[in-house]
């Protein structure tokens, strides 16, 4: 299927909801589950260390650190299945990737805080491609700021298979989350390629 343009000011995103098939889909999301080494980080929440409500995982070029919510995170080295994936969505995107970070929500009540995927180290337009695996989640966007961008929130149902590319002025204007939810959700893991460029 194509990449369809969302027609947000302020913004640059594209999906696709059929990105890969579903049996390719389905395949992906039974290799990654078993072979990343998924990790339960700790985050300084209002200076309490508490546990995120996802596991995580990070891998890369050596050269790609990154730091996220206070972690310095070192990337693992590239897997088949990742380096694969990497080129399939640089074809996609006409972006280069040198970074992946993995989430894995394993139910409804594993989430993602409001955020902009904004760190230094991804400059200032950075283009984010995020594939998502197994269970729909809602993803919501809103803006940053309502006087600059008049939007009202936005919710897009992400389902397994699907590509999401932010790009642009996105991570500048607005904001992104996967709020918990109360209805049933199985597990759902989620890709965003990225590419870290020296600071
Ligand atoms: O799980 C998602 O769809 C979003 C993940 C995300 O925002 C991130 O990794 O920065
Ligand atoms: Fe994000």
């Amino acid at each position: 299927m194509p990449l369809v343009s969302l027609p947000l000011p302020d913004a640059d995103v594209l999906l696709d909801e059929a990105f890969l098939t579903p049996v390719a889909a389905e395949a992906l999301l039974r290799e990654l589950t078993d072979t990343i080494a998924w990790r339960h980080e700790p985050i300084k929440l209002f200076g309490k260390e508490v546990l995120q409500p996802r596991l995580t995982a990070w891998h890369g070029d050596p050269t790609a650190r990154y730091r996220y919510s206070g972690l310095a995170l070192e990337p693992q080295p590239w897997t088949p299945a990742l380096r694969h994936l990497r080129q399939q969505l640089e074809a996609a995107s006409g972006a280069r990737f040198n970074s992946v970070l993995l989430n894995l929500y394993r139910s409804g009540q594993d989430s993602m805080g409001w955020h902009a995927d904004n760190e230094p180290e991804l400059g200032p337009a950075p283009v984010i491609a995020s594939l998502s695996l197994g269970s729909t989640r809602r993803f919501r966007l809103r803006p940053r700021n309502l006087a600059r961008t008049p939007h009202a929130p936005v919710s897009l149902d992400l389902p397994g298979g699907s590509l999401l590319l932010m790009r642009g002025a996105t991570q500048q204007h607005w904001l992104h989350a996967v709020p918990k939810t109360a209805r049933f959700a199985g597990p759902r893991l989620n890709l965003t390629f990225r590419q870290i460029v020296g600071v």
